[in-house]
């Protein structure tokens, strides 16, 4: 059973350092900060958070606006390091985490397509053996030799999407990246997600939408106020949480 554990999340808790003063420049903020007369309030995040996952379960994280669903992801992806406890990952991942973040803007969507492939550890020929997928999935044909800074925020999301779901990576990080789109594009990423999930790809999922949540996973961690409210069966808790 051990053998299966493919994310283990060890008594973490994940600290910010508030500054609570302003400062009327940069260099003061630089000098103050040297001769470290900056005082922080401290807000802790997470609070010693513990649960695993295992290999082929889908996760889904709950909890109201600020209870620290995305920080919960983003220590899992590797991108915030905890203040206390450790996380431990068995497998590749596929973040999509603030899709097109790692756009350059000026460059063109085909372009973008390479470097963001180079990104995630794709060569260029695999990139071109994918490219056409990519362009049919995000349905952007007319528009991959326009630069990205010309497209809505609804055409980065999809680009970005099919860009980071062409392989079948052991872990798929989601976070709201369905409440981007219009509602037959959702359908579409739901349906890619639905197949990854089929060829055993563990996803952890953060929506606010329930109904998402209840369809794609079987396990819910519930965060309330960065402290672990509920963790098991996607069903139940579902239900207690819907009448919370
Ligand atoms: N880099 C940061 N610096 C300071 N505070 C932060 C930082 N990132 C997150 N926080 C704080 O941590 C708390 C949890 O934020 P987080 O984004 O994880 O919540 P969430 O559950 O994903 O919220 P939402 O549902 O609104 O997306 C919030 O109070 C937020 O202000």
């Amino acid at each position: 059973m051990e053998n299966d554990l493919i994310v283990t999340v060890d008594h973490v808790s994940m600290r910010f350092n508030l500054s609570s003063e302003k400062f009327d420049s940069f260099k003061e903020y630089v000098i103050k900060s040297i001769k470290r007369q900056v005082s922080y309030d401290e807000f802790w995040a997470l609070q010693d958070i513990s649960f695993e996952v295992r290999r082929g379960e889908s996760l889904g994280l709950v909890g109201l606006n600020g209870s620290g669903k995305s920080t919960m992801l983003k220590i899992i992806a590797g991108v915030l390091k905890p203040t206390k406890g450790t996380v431990s990952v068995r497998g590749n991942m596929a973040p999509l985490i603030e899709l097109g973040a790692g756009f350059d803007m000026d460059l063109t969507a085909k372009e973008n397509v390479f470097l963001n492939g180079a990104l995630l550890g794709y060569n260029r020929s695999q990139m071109e053996a994918q490219y056409e997928d990519i362009v049919k999935f995000s349905e952007l044909g007319d528009f991959m030799n326009v630069p990205v800074k010309n497209f809505s925020s609804g055409m980065v999301s999809r680009l970005a999407f099919a860009i980071a779901t062409i392989g079948v990576p052991d872990i798929l990080i989601c976070d709201e990246v369905l409440s981007v789109g219009d509602f037959r594009f959702q359908e579409k990423c739901e349906e890619r997600i639905g197949n990854m999930q089929k060829k055993g790809t563990t996803i952890l999922f953060v929506s606010h939408s329930l109904e998402q949540v209840e369809k794609i996973c079987n396990k819910i961690v519930w965060l309330e106020k960065g402290r672990l409210k509920m963790f098991g069966d996607a069903k139940n808790i579902c239900k207690i949480y819907a009448e919370s």
